[in-house]
């Protein structure tokens, strides 16, 4: 696109959006543009496939075939490298007090040769990683929160905020074209990187979920560990037209969250990872701090919601720095549907056509 034309790029938008707030440090802005700059540079990474001999996993230490981290997963390459990168382009500029990642046991101290600042940065430096190998999308989520006034050593504590104090959030999502959606609290934005001239522009401003959908997206084969509101959902949606819902459904699966959230900003659509019973010492699949709160962010306010199934993802008080979590998001009115039958009263005797001898998933004898 010629730049004769109107435009807007991420520095344009972040500048016109700083002119809000007069004693603004620009701070913040330069904060968000090195997050770009590092995200910039993992697209390039992950666009290099094969070419690049980033594919597969990380080595492992001495004897061991693969590394892995802090929760326990096999940590690509492109999982190393890209947390390495976030680590580096973000840390020189003042800005932060300290960092905390999905690949990092405890939280990073900025080293002592850089000034220090007033935010925190959390994030998943690159998700739905187990499908770099097969050429999906993945993505790079992360969310700002302030940090304490005054602060040394960062510590676990300091991140331990509830996703509705977060001062931006977003994710960029690297598929066949490069985007980073962000929100500073004022809806949300969406960029498409221009790759002549390597700039994010302004391609998907002020982003609505619609409220009503017919997409679900859910890892079916987990089915049998549910709990039963939502077996119940599904059920209904698989039921379609000839259930209480009286409309068909249409199901997804990536396994690559940041493009299951990519597809609801688009077109609405609901995602669940619920809490079940597969691992009774998880609380769910993804999260709290740098997948769910940020992503939760991005759809209420965008007019969707986030849920655990009982209540906002945003008001939840966080306990852990690598806390898992149920989550479920996209459309509004489909998560509070969720929500309603976690919340309404269980019975033993439940309907589960899900598990009924002519069901979808059946059982068998
Ligand atoms: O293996 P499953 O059950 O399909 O889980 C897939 C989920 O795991 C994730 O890949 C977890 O994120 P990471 O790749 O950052 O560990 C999500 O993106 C995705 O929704
Ligand atoms: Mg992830
Ligand atoms: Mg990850």
């Amino acid at each position: 696109m010629p730049l004769t034309q109107h435009c807007t790029t991420l520095t344009q938008f972040l500048i016109e959006e700083r002119r809000r707030f007069p004693d603004a440090s620009g701070d913040f802005n330069s904060l968000i543009l090195n997050v770009a700059l590092a995200c910039k540079s993992i697209a390039r990474a992950v666009a290099f496939g094969a070419l690049g001999g980033m594919l597969g996993n990380a080595a492992g230490a001495e004897g061991a075939d693969a590394s892995v981290n802090v929760q326990g997963e096999t940590q690509k390459k492109l999982d190393i490298m890209s947390n390495d990168t976030f680590l580096h382009v973000t840390q020189w500029g003042g800005q932060l007090a300290g960092m905390a990642s999905e690949e990092l046991e405890l939280p990073y101290q900025i080293p002592s040769q850089y000034p220090k600042g007033k935010y925190l940065l959390v994030f998943d430096p690159l998700d739905g990683s187990s499908n770099i190998d097969v050429n999906v999308s993945v993505g790079s989520i992360f969310s700002v929160l302030r940090a304490a006034d005054g602060i040394e050593d960062v510590k676990e504590e300091d991140f331990l905020q509830p996703g509705s104090q977060q001062v931006a959030a977003g994710y960029a999502i690297y598929g066949p074209s490069t985007m980073l959606v962000l929100t500073v609290g004022t809806g949300v934005n969406g960029f498409t990187l221009d790759p002549n001239l390597s700039e994010f522009m302004l391609t998907h401003p002020d982003l609505q979920i619609p409220p009503d959908t017919n997409e679900f997206a859910i890892n079916a084969s987990n089915s049998r560990f549910w709990e039963e509101p939502i077996k119940r959902y599904v059920d209904e949606c698989v039921a379609g037209k000839s259930g209480a819902r009286d409309k068909d459904f249409n199901m997804r699966w990536i396994a690559s969250m940041v493009a299951e959230a990519h597809r609801i900003l688009m077109r609405g659509g609901v995602f669940m990872y619920p809490r079940d019973t597969k691992d009774p010492s998880k609380s769910g699949r993804l999260r709290l701090l740098y997948e769910a709160n940020p992503i939760g962010f991005l759809m209420e306010q965008a007019g969707g919601r986030a849920s655990t199934g009982r209540q906002s993802i945003m008001e939840v008080q966080p306990t852990s720095l690598h806390q898992r979590i149920g989550l479920i998001f996209g459309s509004r009115n489909e998560v509070d549907r969720i929500q309603a039958y976690h919340n309404a009263p269980q019975t033993d005797d439940m309907p589960s056509p899900l598990f009924n001898e002519r069901s979808l998933f059946r059982v068998p004898a």
